[in-house]
């Protein structure tokens, strides 16, 4: 194993997507912790994007990393997605996906595990092909910047989603309230942050290589996001935590809040 914390700028060259994939999302076949915190977001997104009733025209997926499972539940009450990250080669692996290209990662038990969750297990090659129609755009993101997506255009969204990004990508609390206060700006007044935190984390792993991550409180989550100018509708804890090997976190928390009128 590798001493040094990664970090920032480092993502373009340390971050190995595949690494990442195999370690957090190999699903049933990989370790009971990472599966059950999948399908704690999984059974959230589900609620939120169905009787939950966000929904609308454009949501932005916000360092999306190499993956799409953020995403299965979400395609059904979007007309348009867009999703985002800092690295090149994240960008890429999504596009692999997107364009079904060889090599690409199979999501299907994450996208079976979904389609039972809406009520129709049959149903993963059309919502395959769904989601593959609404993502719409493919862009580089800094949360760190005043203009995240800059110099991209976007229009106001419906809905802004980040998982399990933001305590990787702010370096401190301060950072935090700023990457939040950002991508409430994304949002039309009245429009959905969605987001999936991993609690009180110092640092995981990819490969055999260490990234730093923010120890963020729930309730320092909650209350970056009403300073922002949002009210928090909802906001479950997960006590599970993540193998120990992989990831320091204590537990994980999934919130959604709406952007006030005057935010
Ligand atoms: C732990 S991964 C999460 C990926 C995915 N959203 C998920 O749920 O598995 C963290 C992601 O944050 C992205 N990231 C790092 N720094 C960032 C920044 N400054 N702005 C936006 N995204 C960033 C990384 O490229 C990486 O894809």
């Amino acid at each position: 194993m590798e001493g040094r914390l990664y970090a920032g700028e480092d993502y373009k060259k340390e971050f190995d997507p595949q690494h990442y994939l195999k370690t957090y999302y190999a699903f049933d076949s990989g370790t009971v912790a990472e599966n059950e915190i999948l399908k704690f977001n999984l059974k959230n997104l589900f609620q939120t994007f169905s009787s939950g009733g966000v929904g609308g025209d454009i949501l932005i997926d916000i360092g999306s990393g190499p993956t799409i499972y953020q995403l299965l539940s979400a395609c059904e009450a979007f007309r348009e997605i867009i999703v985002s990250d800092y690295t090149e080669q994240n960008l890429r692996e999504l596009e692999k996906w997107l364009k079904k290209e060889p090599g690409a990662y199979d999501w299907s038990p994450a996208v079976q595990y979904v389609c039972e969750l809406e009520g129709d297990r049959s149903r993963c090659q059309e919502k395959e092909a769904r989601l593959r129609r609404t993502v719409t755009r493919i862009l580089k993101c800094d949360v760190t910047q005043p203009h995240p997506l800059a110099p991209a255009q976007v229009p106001p969204a419906d809905c802004v989603l980040t998982l399990l990004a933001m305590e990787c990508a702010c370096p401190d609390v301060d950072a935090y309230r700023a990457a939040i206060r950002r991508l409430v700006s994304l949002l039309k007044p009245g429009g959905h942050l969605v987001t999936a935190i991993a609690l009180r984390c110092q640092s995981y792993m990819v490969g055999a290589k260490k990234f730093f991550a923010l120890h963020l409180e729930k309730e320092t989550v909650e209350k970056a996001m009403q300073e922002a100018g949002c009210q928090v509708l909802r906001c479950e804890y997960c006590p599970i935590s993540y193998s120990e090997v992989h990831c320091t976190n204590e537990g994980t928390c999934f919130v959604v809040a709406r952007k006030g009128p005057r935010a």
